[in-house]
């Protein structure tokens, strides 16, 4: 028999991550309502979680990371790809890249133009703005006095300066901010940091929360299940050290796991592709066939560049000189590489003249690795990764067994289009081209990665792009919005789960199309207007 936890909850919230962070802070805000928050990964007490460049040291090690793969995939020529996640308080957003990016305001009309009322930009720019706390202070764009801390980057690169130059040259012009609406353009990206420290939605929402009396987080607890009685979700079972314990809520349980972990729930609970999941041994408690499919991610071709007679972090790292001075740095004054975003330098763009909105993003970096968790190259270089915004390719996350120790197979079906295909190509044509403007001549730019020996038609760049295609940790609408009358929605545009009450599913996976740039802003958005809608439903 499983244990019973104590006391008595009206929401349990799944997941401590980017959304469920903010979500725990607004339910619980009114002190009538008792809230428990549900988290696998443990506190966010490792220097590396908070110093930004931590990044490098997260990814990849099991305090930190979820230590997921994909499957060899076709798309990238057999090879398959490190997938982490966040498992800490805070989520990915305590261990992600800290790029602040809203997407574009055409990404939030396409929603509402599937038919999903209360999505379109104008309806969420509020909520972008409630979020907010932008060191610009409040304006048309933003808000200040949120939670949500953005800052400008606290260093710049000679080299990187002339990328944008290169830009410009190419007739990219300079904004001052991507997160206006529209994201056309080349800037140094903004970020989610506090003085020089990583500001994660633990520390922005969860952390400061935690002072009330009705909220209450467990941690080190993974979620096995649902449980659902009379076509309604009343709780969850959880396990701990091997414990099997229930928790029960009386008005909603908010699924928050992610875009792996929310399906990893709901397929152990029986809901999901009934194909997939019988032939597991799980009874199916509904036949969903939206659960798991539409995994959408954003997929970079990394681009890595030689350069000469001008700084990268590559050789800077290697000089134990130079090390010390970069650690003296942020000692003292909070600034220089530690604080630093590994990409600094975005630029928004259109893969071919035809495209209605820029459809390709650059991550510029003042560095270079193999793989992440592989070390700095020795010679001073830069990356130019480039990644298509709007893929068309539709991937795949379901349980390898019913275990909940089991990891999932997750198959994103990288370039498995034709479209996502020749974007690929064409950015890495744009890339080549970018190299080659005058502002970056002095720098004498040698091609790396994908090399010169890689041909510029099509098919070469296409097939150069499966070698050095690598995610960028962007997997969204597994559980997807969507109308009543699509048999793929698997929640409606006020989040409640099609079919079963009680039950919500607020994070990244709800996403019915993937958002033009990085998607932490967009999945805290998602969570605001989440918790506003369970407010006044229960109203
Ligand atoms: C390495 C990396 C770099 C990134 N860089 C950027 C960037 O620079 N900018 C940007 O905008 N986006 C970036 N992203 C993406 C962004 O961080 C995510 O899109 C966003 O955090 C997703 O939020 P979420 O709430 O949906 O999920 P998550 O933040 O992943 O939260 C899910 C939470 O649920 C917990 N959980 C899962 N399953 C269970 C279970 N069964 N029981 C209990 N708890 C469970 C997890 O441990 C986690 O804490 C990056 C992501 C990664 C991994």
């Amino acid at each position: 028999m499983p244990r019973r936890l104590e006391g008595e909850f009206d929401y349990i919230v799944v997941g401590a991550g980017t959304a469920g962070c903010i979500i725990a802070n607004r339910l619980s805000a009114a002190p009538g309502n008792r809230v428990l928050i549900l988290e696998a990964g443990g506190d966010d007490n490792w220097i590396w979680f908070h110093i930004p460049v931590g990044y490098l040291f997260a990814i990849g090690n099991p305090r930190s990371d979820w230590m997921f793969k994909t499957e060899a995939e076709p798309g990238l020529n057999g090879r398959s790809l490190a997938y982490p996640r966040g498992k800490v308080i805070g989520g990915c957003s305590s261990i992600n890249a800290m790029i602040s990016m809203r997407g574009q305001a055409a990404d939030y009309d396409h929603w509402r133009q599937l038919g999903l009322t209360g999505w379109g930009y104008d309806d969420v720019l509020p909520l972008f703005k409630r979020l907010e706390d932008h060191f610009l202070g409040a304006s048309e764009h933003h808000g200040a006095g949120g939670g949500w801390r953005i800052e400008a980057p606290r260093l710049s690169w000679a080299i990187l300066d002339a990328v944008g130059d290169a830009a410009e040259e190419m007739g990219i012009k300079r904004i001052p901010d991507f997160n206006t609406g529209d994201n056309e353009g080349t800037s140094y990206f903004h970020v989610n940091q506090k003085r020089g420290r990583r500001w994660s939605s633990a520390r922005g929402f969860l952390k400061p929360a935690l002072r009330r009396p009705n909220l209450r987080l467990e941690k080190h607890v993974l979620v096995d299940r649902l449980i659902v009685e009379q076509g309604r979700a009343v709780g969850v079972r959880f396990i701990r050290n091997g414990e099997i314990t229930e928790a029960r809520a009386k008005r909603e349980v908010v699924l928050s796991a992610g875009s792996i972990g929310s399906v990893q729930v709901l397929h152990r609970s029986g809901i999901g592709p009934a194909d997939w999941l019988s032939p597991l041994g799980i009874d199916i408690v509904m036949d969903k066939p939206g659960v798991g499919r539409n995994l959408q991610d954003h997929l970079q071709q990394r681009a890595i560049y030689k350069v000469e007679g001008v700084r990268t972090l590559n050789e800077t790292y290697y000089n134990l000189f130079r090390r010390g001075l970069m650690g003296l740095d942020y000692a003292f004054r909070r600034r220089g590489p530690l604080t630093m975003a590994p990409s600094q330098l975005g630029i928004f763009t259109r893969s071919d003249a035809t495209r209605a909105r820029a459809n390709i993003q650059f991550h510029v970096q003042p560095l270079s690795l193999d793989k992440f968790g592989d070390p700095l190259h020795r010679f001073p270089a830069i990356t130019v990764s480039a990644c298509n915004l709007q893929p068309t390719s539709r991937g795949t996350v379901r349980l390898r067994s019913a275990s909940p120790d089991e990891k999932p197979i997750i198959a994103p079906n990288y370039l498995s289009t034709d479209d996502d295909r020749q974007v690929a190509a064409d950015a890495i044509r744009t890339t080549r081209r970018l190299m080659q403007q005058k502002a970056l001549a002095k720098y004498r730019p040698s091609e790396y990665l994908p090399g010169p020996t890689v041909g510029d038609d099509d098919a070469s760049l296409a097939k150069a792009a499966g070698d050095i295609g690598t995610t960028i940790f962007h997997p969204v609408g597994t559980a997807k919005m969507g109308t009543a009358n699509d048999p793929m929605s698997v929640v409606d545009e006020r989040l409640r789960f099609y079919g079963l009450g009680s039950l919500r599913i607020v994070d990244a996976s709800i996403m019915p199309t993937i958002t033009s740039g990085n998607t932490n802003t967009p999945t805290a958005m998602i969570a605001e207007k989440g918790a506003t809608m369970i407010l006044e439903d229960a109203k």
